[in-house]
């Protein structure tokens, strides 16, 4: 949550994707992250897969590089400078060290996607030898339980799900009761585009929401009112 109780926003610079194709191809990851840095995103997730989200490694620099250098222009510093995610498919720890050398904060463990010792050994690697706190996501009670064995602190409950994309906005909902009082940020990811999406999960105790297609497709000049509206 952030420090006025409200809901923190991760703004996800996603070009395509397997559900829906393409979303928005020409995106320009450099401006899409000046954007989100200056509207009040506490966080921006790079989708760095090439084949399935149409996203690179280089996006991932240019969008930290920029947001940084609009951060520090004078009158630009309403808000906290924002964290970087590298958005992609884990299972190395070569790829975690990729991340940071890109210019990430941190990276996201897919729990369905990894035996449970890769993933305690990720997430310790990433915690331990690189400072990052991983975002270890989630889809069912199963993999919260897991998600918490390893002692993950950063905890994002996919509305979609992997095997058959459908969405449900109440997954988060109804695992939200796994974390309540233990020294974790859940976080709601997928299918989240109105700001009464936000305080439905604001009331369950949801500390951040990752928003991804719904920025993407905002019109042009739009993003950051859009950004604004869904935090207001
Ligand atoms: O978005 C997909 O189609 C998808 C399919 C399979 C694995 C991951 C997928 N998306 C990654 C994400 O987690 C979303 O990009 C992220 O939660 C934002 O979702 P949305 O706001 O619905 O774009």
């Amino acid at each position: 949550m952030d420090e006025t109780g409200g809901v923190s926003l991760m703004s996800e610079i996603k070009r395509a994707s397997p559900s829906k194709g393409d979303i928005a191809l020409s995106a320009n990851a450099a401006s899409q992250a000046q954007t989100y840095a200056l509207s009040g995103a506490s966080v921006i997730s790079v989708l760095t897969e090439p084949t399935w989200f149409k996203g690179t490694l280089l996006d991932l620099r240019l969008a930290r590089t920029a947001a940084d250098a609009a951060y520090i222009k004078p009158g630009s510093q309403d808000y906290e400078r924002p964290a970087f995610l590298r958005k992609d498919f884990i299972f190395d720890e070569y790829q975690i060290d990729e991340a940071r050398l890109y210019g990430a904060d941190t990276v996201l463990l897919i729990v369905a996607m990894l035996s449970q010792d890769r993933l305690s050994a990720l997430y310790n690697y990433s915690v331990q030898v690189r400072g990052m706190e991983p975002l270890v996501e989630v889809n069912n009670a199963e993999e919260m339980q897991r998600a918490l064995e390893i002692g993950a602190k950063v905890i994002g409950v996919n509305n979609r799900n992997l095997h058959d994309f459908n969405v449900d906005m109440g997954t988060t909902s109804r695992l939200a009761d796994m974390v309540s009082g233990k020294d974790v940020v859940l976080c709601a990811l997928s299918g989240i585009s109105t700001k009464e999406d936000v305080e439905v999960y604001r009331k369950q105790g949801v500390g951040a929401v990752l928003v991804g297609e719904a920025l993407m497709r905002a019109p042009e000049g739009q993003t950051g009112p859009f950004i604004k509206n869904l935090l207001g």
